[in-house]
């Protein structure tokens, strides 16, 4: 097969879909891997160090889009890029529908084949293609948060452990899945008083054992929400329903009603975010304020720290391009189910029951549309 990997075009996206021990596995399997020029660049591989692994250096993405067979990416195509995509090309990336309208119709316009890393499922009800981002995303959540907090980023002026004889700032993580996890360990570490909120009642019990008495462990009804949220110096959006947008636990009451300066990092901004008053921002002018409350809301939190993410991320994804690879798309979807759960548009339709839920598209069972 012949795969392309584009350079990220995002802003300040400086991860890669392949990196080039990944290229050197499937140059090793006699397939063909095509690399922007420079693509490499925000994590410190070279195009030389493309070449040494077997890739064949492009000038651009257009004819990287043009030759490749599969597109293999970190972040949902922009819209220069969804232009690129023709009938029956795999696309294998990050995507995030539910939110986001313009790239779904363009997606189902393209005809092309878009399997989401975010959807991909493990037989332990895991999402092992988001996981590695949301290690990342939620033990980076704190250190924003922490800036957020800074009075010279509008903050209330808390150092999250506080000092000997200073309480420390209340941190509040809502969801307790792979974000919030990640988030809790780093908050707990700098002294921080933590509280987390889940609606899973096995992820609970997990979580009271890895945090014995220094975090505490919460049932997420309307009530904890309300009187933890608006009590919290900093709170972390790690909520999901994979597939669907992320529910607004946050609402613009509980905003109104926070501490002037308290901060709010919505993770789960990617699937359109937990908070009434959340809107995606970039690394670039990461936060905005909404009644004297810091959002911090940027959707690619784990490209600015790109060496990291892209070899974490690549760990996860390479046996899965390996399949698809080998077995061309058809074979490697039928034979797992796991992976199937992954495709969300084929040849014009919906096949995530959540996407089409979300945006009003008729849902298609893709094991209709999948033919060996
Ligand atoms: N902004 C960014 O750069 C990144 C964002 N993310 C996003 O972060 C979000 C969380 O991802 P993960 O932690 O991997 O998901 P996860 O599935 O591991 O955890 C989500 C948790 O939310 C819980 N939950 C669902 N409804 C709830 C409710 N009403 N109250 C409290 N908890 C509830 C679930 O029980 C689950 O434990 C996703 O939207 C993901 O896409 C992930 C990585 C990077
Ligand atoms: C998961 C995600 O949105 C990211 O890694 O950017
Ligand atoms: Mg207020």
């Amino acid at each position: 097969m012949i795969i392309g990997v584009p350079k990220e075009i995002k802003n300040h996206e400086y991860r890669v879909g392949m990196v080039p021990a990944s290229v050197r596995e499937l140059v090793q399997r006699g397939h063909q891997v095509l690399v922007e020029t420079q693509a490499g660049i925000g994590i410190g591989c070279s195009d030389e160090d493309y070449v040494s692994a077997g890739a064949t250096i492009l000038p651009s993405a257009v004819e990287v889009f043009a030759q490749a067979e599969m597109i293999v990416k970190v972040k949902e195509p922009q819209a220069v890029e969804r232009a690129m995509l023709r009938p029956g090309q795999i696309l294998f990336t990050y995507l995030h529908l539910a939110p986001d309208a313009p790239q779904t119709e363009d997606l189902v316009h393209s005809g092309a084949i878009c399997i989401a890393y975010e959807t991909v499922t493990d037989a332990k009800g895991g999402l092992p293609l988001l996981a590695p981002m949301s290690e990342v995303a939620g033990r980076m959540s704190i250190q924003a948060g922490a800036q957020a907090l800074e009075k010279s980023h509008q903050g209330r002026g808390m150092l999250l452990g506080g000092v000997p004889g200073v309480e420390p700032a209340k941190v509040v993580v809502i969801g307790g899945g792979m974000v919030g996890r990640n988030a809790a360990l780093m908050a707990v570490g700098m002294g921080a008083d933590v509280t987390i909120l889940d609606r899973n009642i096995n992820v609970l019990r997990d979580l009271n054992q890895q945090f014995e008495n220094r975090a505490k462990v919460l049932y997420s009804t309307a009530e904890a929400l309300e009187s933890h949220i608006t009590g919290a110096d900093l709170v972390i959006g790690g909520v999901l329903i994979p597939g669907a947008a992320a529910p607004k636990l946050i609402t613009r009451e509980h905003i109104r009603n926070m501490k002037p300066g308290a901060a709010i990092v919505d993770v789960a901004i990617d699937q359109g975010g937990c908070a009434e008053t959340s809107k995606a921002t970039t690394h670039q002018d990461p936060v905005y304020l909404v009644d004297d409350v810091v959002h911090y809301c940027v959707a690619n939190m784990p490209g600015a720290v790109p060496r990291t993410s892209t070899f974490a991320l690549n760990n996860a994804t390479l046996p899965y391009i390996i399949a698809l690879a080998e077995k061309g798309y058809a074979k490697a979807l039928l034979d797992d189910a796991h992976l199937m759960k992954g495709l969300n548009v084929i040849d014009g339709k919906i096949t995530c029951e959540e996407v089409a839920e979300a945006l009003g598209y008729e849902y298609h069972d893709p094991y209709g549309l999948v033919k060996a």
